[in-house]
């Protein structure tokens, strides 16, 4: 897939000139907002908003953010019919990408109403972009750009005439014969009429030879089987996790327990280009941008009715219908000619009419900002214009950790907040106020904003499970829920609504807690390390094998050794669980990213995956016992000394005994018993690890392996890095605890390799090694071991062997259990291995 960061503006415009006005701010007023809790804010906010308002950098930034000579797509009939010729000439070369990009460009600087030769600019472009995509093979997206050149000039020949072209190839006769009648009656030049009348025979013919059921491709996109839930979920007050979302009655596994439609949501800048700003879906080839100011793109006319341009789109020339046309056809021009989604359907506020001016504020702000400014004006434009907007804001009712946030963060929410107000004068409404008391209450909302929203997220391709995280939403209900690292209900979205499901069996009354991810992971090499501060993510790198013992300094001359220094932002997504991040990182992260100290089950007990997930084995050769580094020994002592605060609170008793005591003996059943808890002690028989010497062994390796993640990421594999790969691996498996992560992911690199070079028995030796260690520390019937079995079974599948149906059977099991009926759509790629598993199997 194309680097959304490659696309200009969005690179240039990632970071504003406003960030840069945060080492302006005066040192006192610094030090005020750095210790200002809520009940400072409107002084700090009106000493911000006088600071600002006298800055020339301040009114500068303002002025290029809301002038619309200044936007990135300024309306212009001249650039239109520029790009539209050059699209005409890519055409005539038979370069049609490069061609359906022009014309696709041509249509967000077209203004609605222009003409050129007597015809509407726009609708010529759709025509255009309709033949291209014809050209293509893109049929059904052909017809939908003749419906949209219709739809703006109901009497244009030729879009009814490659209307008809492309129905007759997606043999859809019924349509195509009347497209073509349509055509033919609408035609001027006898000629041409002629033309027209021989191919209407041939498709006639055509249709009686072949009667089509085929439907009318339609706009409108359902988002899935709505399948009803009948489960009953209460918000309750819990002891120190303030509100949250707790079972009424008995919850079965994997049933649905709510669905919402978010109050508000905002594409992320990384996709601007890519997904449709109404439902994030990916934008198919026909994308229709804006009408009014050509930012936002969406992938049907039905999403961008939705979303509210200043035009809706709507902009059909009323056609007065021939009289002397048969019923049917004077039919089927009112079909297609008026546009198909109209206001009255919709029931929801249109949440980009405020930003549709033609500027460029909202896709430059951060998201979460232009997701303030759009809860802000659906709130007040709910309760007319004249409410006190200060008001609406504080009964938006989330829950938020001002407080707790770094300085950064607060200045950050202060600057934009006076650039909001700002902008919100210049393209909404003039008479917004302007005080230090709406300053206070739009850092509140970012701050609630922060807390509360959810990342929607999509997978990357058909044939893959890996996510990225496109939009970000509000959702009233939704936010109610808690975090945990071990959840038991888990959430999804397809389209904009968001989904939610037990995954596990949930007494009454018990919390229903989902895992605060997914986080956008950045990629630094092929090692996924977390989006938090600089620091912040070497720390996840260097947790995950040696822990905390090395300094940053250290840390940064590990990653950019060997092949790290490939470093890319691919945004894959993460779920922050047990087993998959230490607790370290855990909480960590979460202090970082949502501000507050994590109380979950997961992080309040003693369990096996945070014991042996980067834990080293012991020196006696038959003993199975964990050997902790100092992070996790200190870690597990404070639990020990600290037991669990939320006891009152009943939650599901995980059986884990069995396992903690193959690493750990008896340790944990003794009173006292965190003396015996040391970094570099045996916890089973207390022998002694040399620390030092172990991260020396292990850190020789790193070269070794990540040589070969490197080669296997772009596909060019040398004889010799697999062998030392193979190396590495048997120095892990001496030194590491058998449940490490590290061997997991070695195993499984290995097995991918194995893969490429054809030998598959030892790909799926490799591949079975490395699940046998994740069930250890995901558990079973984890999402992430659904992944993996899918692994496997393109393995099996590679070789023939049938019993990929069992794996695939097993994968699917898991699926279903987190996505239920949505899981065959959300990952398509189960469905076709199952095919192709079912007709070795016979
Ligand atoms: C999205 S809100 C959830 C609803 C919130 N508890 C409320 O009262 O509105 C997120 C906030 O809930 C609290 N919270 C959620 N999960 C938590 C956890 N595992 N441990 C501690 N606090 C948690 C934190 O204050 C967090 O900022």
């Amino acid at each position: 897939m194309e680097k959304a960061f490659d696309k200009l503006p969005y690179k240039v415009a990632h970071k504003t000139s406003l960030d840069m006005l945060m080492f302006m701010v005066p040192p006192a007023l610094q030090g005020q907002i750095k210790d200002s809790t809520e009940d400072d804010l409107v002084s700090t906010g009106s000493a911000m908003l006088a600071f600002l308002r006298r800055l020339p950098e301040f009114k500068h930034s303002i002025k290029n953010f809301t002038d619309p000579e200044r936007a990135f797509y300024t309306k212009n009939k001249k650039s239109a019919l520029d790009l539209k010729k050059s699209g005409n000439d890519c055409f005539s070369r038979g370069a049609y990408p490069k061609a359906l990009s022009l014309y696709s460009q041509a249509l967000r600087v077209a203004p609605s109403s222009a003409e050129d030769g007597g015809k509407n600019v726009v609708a010529m472009l759709y025509l255009n972009r309709a033949v291209v995509l014809y050209n293509m093979g893109l049929l059904v997206e052909c017809v939908r750009d003749c419906n949209r050149a219709l739809a703006i000039s109901p009497t244009y020949v030729k879009a009814w005439y490659r209307r008809a072209k492309a129905n007759a190839s997606l043999e859809n006769y019924g349509d195509a014969v009347r497209d073509m009648h349509v055509a033919m009656i609408m035609e001027q030049s006898l000629d041409e009429k002629r033309k027209i009348e021989n191919e209407l025979k041939s498709l006639s013919q055509q249709q009686k030879d072949t009667r089509s059921s085929l439907d009318r491709p339609d706009e409108n996109k359902s988002s899935g089987t709505d399948e009803a839930h009948q489960i009953q979920i209460e918000c309750v007050s819990t002891p120190n996790k303030g509100k949250g979302m707790a079972a009424v009655s008995e919850i079965p596994k994997a049933s649905l327990i709510h669905t919402e439609e978010p109050y508000a949501a905002i594409i992320l800048k990384e996709y601007r280009e890519t997904h449709c700003h109404f439902c994030f879906n990916e934008l198919p080839a026909d994308m229709v941008p804006c009408s009014y100011c050509g930012g936002p793109l969406y992938c049907s006319q039905q999403c961008q009715i939705q979303a509210g341009g200043q035009a809706t789109g709507i902009n059909s020339n009323s056609y007065a219908i021939d009289e002397t046309l048969s019923d049917e056809l004077k039919k089927h021009i009112a079909d297609i000619t008026v546009a198909n989604a109209s206001a009255s359907d919709i029931h929801h506020f249109f949440e980009h009419r405020h930003e549709c001016h033609g500027v460029h504020w909202p896709a430059v702000f951060p998201p979460d900002v232009v997701l303030a400014a759009r809860i802000l004006v659906k709130s007040t434009e709910k309760k007319g214009h004249h409410s006190n907007v200060s008001k609406i804001i504080g009964t938006v009712g989330l829950s938020h950790n001002y407080e707790e946030l770094s300085l950064e963060r607060k200045l950050e929410f202060h600057i934009y907040s006076v650039a909001m107000i700002y902008c919100l004068q210049n393209s909404y409404w003039s008479e917004f106020p302007n005080n230090g008391e709406i300053v206070a209450k739009f850092v509140t909302l970012l701050s609630m904003i922060s807390t509360n929203s959810m990342a929607i997220v999509r997978i990357t391709s058909p044939d893959s499970v890996e996510q990225v995280k496109v939009g970000q939403a509000i959702y009233s209900a939704g936010s109610l829920f808690n975090h945990s690292c071990q959840p038991n209900i888990h959430a999804y979205f397809l389209s904009r609504t968001l989904y939610v499901r037990s995954t596990e069996f949930v007494a009454a009354g018990c919390p229903l807690e989902m895992s605060y991810g997914p986080q956008v992971i950045l990629t630094l090499g092929n090692l996924p390390v977390s989006r938090i501060e600089y620091k912040g993510f070497l720390t996840r790198v260097v947790f995950q094998v040696f822990e905390e013992d090395l300094s940053l300094d250290r840390a940064v001359e590990f990653c950019f050794k060997g092949l790290y220094e490939d470093f890319s932002l691919d945004g894959a997504v993460e779920d922050i669980f047990v087993g998959e991040w230490l607790w370290v990182s855990r909480i960590e992260f979460l202090k970082d990213k949502y501000a507050f100290v994590c109380r979950c089950r997961g992080c309040a007990e003693i369990n096996l995956p945070d014991l042996v997930l980067s834990a080293f084995r012991c020196v006696k050769p038959n003993c199975f016992g964990v050997v902790l580094a100092k992070g996790t020994a200190f870690y597990t002592k404070h639990i020990i000394e600290n037991p669990p605060m939320f006891s009152s609170e009943p939650h599901m008793q995980v059986d884990k005994d069995e396992e903690i005591h193959k690493v750990a003996g008896h340790v944990f059943e003794l009173t006292g018993c965190s003396d015996q808890v040391k970094p570099g002690s045996c916890l089973r028989c207390g022998s002694g690890r040399d620390l030092d010497a172990s991260y020396a062994t292990i850190e020789e390796t790193g070269p070794w392996s990540k040589r070969l993640e490197h080669e296997v990421f772009h596909e060019e594999l040398e004889t010799d890095t697999l062998s030392d790969a193979l190396r590495a691996l048997d120095v892990l498996r001496s030194t590491l605890h058998p449940y490490n992560k590290a061997i997991a992911q070695l195993e499984d690199t290995i097995a991918h390799a194995f893969s490429m070079l054809g030998e598959f028995d030892l790909a799926l030796e490799h591949c079975k090694a490395s699940i046998e260690i994740l069930e250890k520390l995901y558990g079973p019937d984890h999402i992430a071991i659904g992944h993996e079995l899918l692994k496997l079974a393109s393995i099996q599948l590679a070789m023939g062997d049938p019993s990929a149906v069992e794996i695939l059977d097993r994968a699917e099991a898991i699926f279903s259990l987190y996505y239920g009926c949505h899981a065959n759509t959300i990952f398509p790629h189960l469905q076709c291995q199952k095919i192709q598993a079912r007709e070795l199997a016979q």
